[in-house]
């Protein structure tokens, strides 16, 4: 649905941060993960048309069988989009229903009577009804984020992209906040940036992991966690081995479990007595494709 050529930012002080982006994107959640810098942020704001790139182009097919230009034809796709960036601010004096009318005006919804109709059903669809005539700075982080999901359902997107929406929020928030995602997902194109790897194993059908603005793998999660079967190994150690562990192995990761660490090894085969076959994780391909990543470079 939406289709990314060999994108590319370089910016002023040197840093690209996009080095020759291809993503396709379908319907559904789609889930960016990466370091900090990675370059997720950069790719957000140029397909939101906030900021444009120096090369490569992106393509976003419209309910009506139509393509838009995503970079050239700025005014229609944001016509089609919903953004949640990652500092949503609000104002917090204004009632929750009068900010997402404010909003609703801005996006061009100029019905009185139509604009109240949409208003409350983004509400209720985000679980914020019985709130809605409180001010918005009395919100929780969570009520907070369910109302940037409200502002960026204004309009009925077809592509939703919301940037690390989840960084601050309490564990039942967070659910709460990545069912909502989901349901969503089901009829549009959303993009969820995040460094929170279960965030993109629990509800995202594809992905993709960049790093220093290079796209190091895209697909489905199942996939790639499928591609490690019975290569990832476990082993409780002493503190002190560590370094020793990370000369002789492909250590992945390193946990510590009540105080000791237990680390993730690489191999075809058992590395040495004492560790266990461990059925792998998007974790486990996260690291080790980050590490063949610092190994090439
Ligand atoms: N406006 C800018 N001017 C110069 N450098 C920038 C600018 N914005 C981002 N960068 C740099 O570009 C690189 C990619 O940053 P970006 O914010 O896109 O990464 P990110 O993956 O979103 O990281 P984070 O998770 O920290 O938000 C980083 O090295 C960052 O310092």
């Amino acid at each position: 649905m939406l289709s990314i050529r060999h994108l590319g930012k370089t910016y002023a002080n040197g840093v690209r941060a996009l080095d020759d982006v291809s993503l396709d994107i379908p319907r559904g959640m789609f889930g960016l993960l990466g370091p900090n810098g990675a370059g997720k942020s950069s790719l957000m704001r140029t397909l939101a048309t906030l900021q444009e790139a120096d090369r490569g182009s992106a393509t976003l097919e419209t309910a009506g069988g139509k393509s838009i230009d995503v970079l050239r034809e700025t005014g229609l796709l944001r016509r089609q989009l919903g953004y949640l960036p990652q500092d949503f601010g609000v104002y917090p004096k204004v009632s929750a229903r009068d900010l997402l009318n404010h909003f609703a005006v801005l996006k061009g919804i100029t019905t009185r009577g139509q604009r109240r109709e949409v208003v409350d059903a983004l509400l209720q669809q985000v679980n914020l009804w019985d709130v809605r005539k409180r001010k918005l700075g009395t919100f929780s982080g969570g009520m907070r984020q369910r109302f940037g999901i409200a502002q960026a359902l204004l309009g009925d997107p077809r592509l939703v992209i919301v940037d690390e929406p989840t960084a601050g929020l309490d564990p039942e928030e967070r659910n709460r906040f990545l069912n909502l995602l989901a349901e969503i997902g089901e009829n549009v194109a959303v993009i969820l940036s995040t460094h929170i790897v279960e965030d993109v194993t629990d509800l995202c059908s594809s992905m993709a992991i960049m790093n220093k603005g290079q796209v190091l793998l895209t697909g489905k999660p199942a996939d790639a966690i499928a591609a490690l079967a019975q290569q990832v190994w476990r082993k409780r150690i002493d503190k002190s081995a560590l370094a020793d562990y990370e000369l002789r192995h492909t250590v992945l990761s390193t946990r510590l479990v009540a105080g000791s660490p237990v680390i993730h090894v690489i191999s075809g085969e058992r590395p040495e007595a004492g560790f266990e076959p461990v059925a792998p994780g998007l974790e486990d391909v996260y690291f080790q494709r980050l590490r063949l990543h610092a190994q090439a470079a």
